[in-house]
């Protein structure tokens, strides 16, 4: 068992004269921040660097205040969301006193104020001075609808599963859950077999997670930033009429409407696969075909270029990969490729964007974010192989895995 000793900071480490000086610095950087942020490797490093030095640096005490009341962030997010505070602020011109926004919103002036007071403790809002609210930076990234859906879809849609996984787990005795119908979610959430039929049935819930989809995986670098889709897809490979680029599961169509406005010299067809429910909410792209299936039965795409798959198989468990897979093996011609777009768990210290997003697919779905060596072994048990990866997020582990047709196999 391990016991709290203070840090001592004498002999070669910091002394508490050097962490004044820091913290002098850090607090002229929160008083005059740069005046836009933006990808910048030593942004980066800072940020990882104070987020790291939280956990060294705090007592017991201090931890105790962070650790326990974590989820009390998302709720007072949440709850800001709901009044749209967010957007009233942000569009206001000048700050606002509680009682306007009490008629605004509805709320009761006085609950209200220990609200806002509350979302100003996080910095969510700007309190400007004794019942006077404006926005901050993060009021502003709030309002961001798909950043906002993030919020909605964590409370909503995942907060009963986040909470009912520690019990679920030990009922389970800690074995990996391996089947989408009986998960941490499905306990918590018994009107349906499994989320995306619970979602199917809830039409705001389901808007909000699409939303998300859009945003979830926002990084510095967007996957075609890396990935050589112009050698790879646009040259060289007979068009003309035939499919190009096949988005199975693609949801309403994010990277169809990315991939034609990067590459308006892609000739051939281009089409969003998903379940008829979600392309009911298809984003309007020319150039784009909308094909409703069910990837567990099907692929009526045959001989496609690309068979694209962001954020699918990490949504199931092996066994259904394995059909998703094949099904897709089945159609590709000689020059098809998979490419799969999801996250590579780094075998060491894997950053915690991507172990969020492993725990979240442990507790929605029963699935896993897998390794390098978890990608292989599931590609090469339906006859295809990883050709190569491009990783264009460190962090998330956000890769796109190339797999290609083992030769000599028949289908
Ligand atoms: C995690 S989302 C990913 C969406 C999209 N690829 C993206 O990255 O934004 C999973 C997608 O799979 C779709 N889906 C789930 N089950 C499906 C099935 N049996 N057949 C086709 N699509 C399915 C969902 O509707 C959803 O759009």
């Amino acid at each position: 068992m391990s016991t709290y000793t203070p840090l001592s900071y004498n002999g070669e480490g910091y002394g508490w004269s050097d962490l004044d000086e820091l913290a002098s610095r850090l607090e002229a950087l929160v008083a005059r921040p740069p005046e836009s942020i933006a990808e910048n490797a030593s942004r980066k490093r800072l940020l990882e660097a104070m987020k790291r030095a939280i956990p060294e640096l705090e007592t017991p005490a201090e931890a105790a205040q962070r650790v326990p009341y974590s989820p009390f962030e998302i709720m007072g997010a949440k709850i800001a969301y709901d009044l749209d505070l967010f957007n009233i602020l942000n569009r206001s011109e000048n700050p606002q006193s509680t009682s306007a926004l009490a008629q605004i919103t509805g709320a009761e002036k006085e609950l209200l104020t220990r609200l806002l007071k509350f979302l100003a403790s996080m910095s969510m809002i700007d309190e400007v001075g004794v019942g006077l609210w404006g926005p901050s930076r993060l009021t502003g990234i709030f309002t961001v609808p798909t950043i906002a859906a993030g919020i909605a879809h964590h409370t909503d849609n995942l907060g009963t599963g986040i909470l009912a996984l520690p019990g679920y787990l030990r009922r389970h005795n800690y074995r990996s859950p391996s089947n989408i119908t009986d998960t941490a979610f499905t306990d918590a959430n018994p009107s349906a077999p499994h989320i995306f039929e619970w979602m199917g049935k809830n039409t705001e819930n389901l808007r909000t997670f699409m939303l998300w989809m859009g945003a979830h995986r926002l990084r510095d670098k967007e996957w075609l930033d890396v990935f050589p889709f112009h050698d790879v897809v646009c040259n060289g490979f007979e068009t003309g009429n035939t499919p190009v680029f096949v988005d199975v599961g693609g949801g309403i169509g994010h990277q169809c409407k990315a991939v034609l406005a990067r590459y308006p010299e892609l000739k051939g067809r281009v089409f969003l696969e998903d379940e008829t429910e979600t392309l009911k909410g298809a984003l309007p792209v020319p150039g784009m075909e909308t094909v409703a299936m069910d990837f567990f039965k099907t692929q009526p795409i045959r001989g496609a270029r690309v068979y694209y798959l962001r954020s699918i198989l990490h949504d199931w468990s092996d066994s259904p990969s394995r059909i998703i897979l094949s099904i897709i093996r089945s159609v590709m011609g000689q020059e098809s490729i998979i490419l799969i777009d999801d996250h590579v768990v780094a075998e060491l210290k894997a950053h915690k964007t991507v172990m969020q997003m492993d725990m979240t697919m442990l507790l929605a779905l029963g699935a896993e974010e897998r390794t390098e060596r978890r990608w292989r072994q599931l590609v090469e048990s339906v006859g295809l192989f990883i050709d190569q990866i491009y990783c264009y997020d460190e962090q998330g582990g956000d890769s796109i895995i190339v797999v290609k047709r083992k030769k000599g196999l028949s289908e």
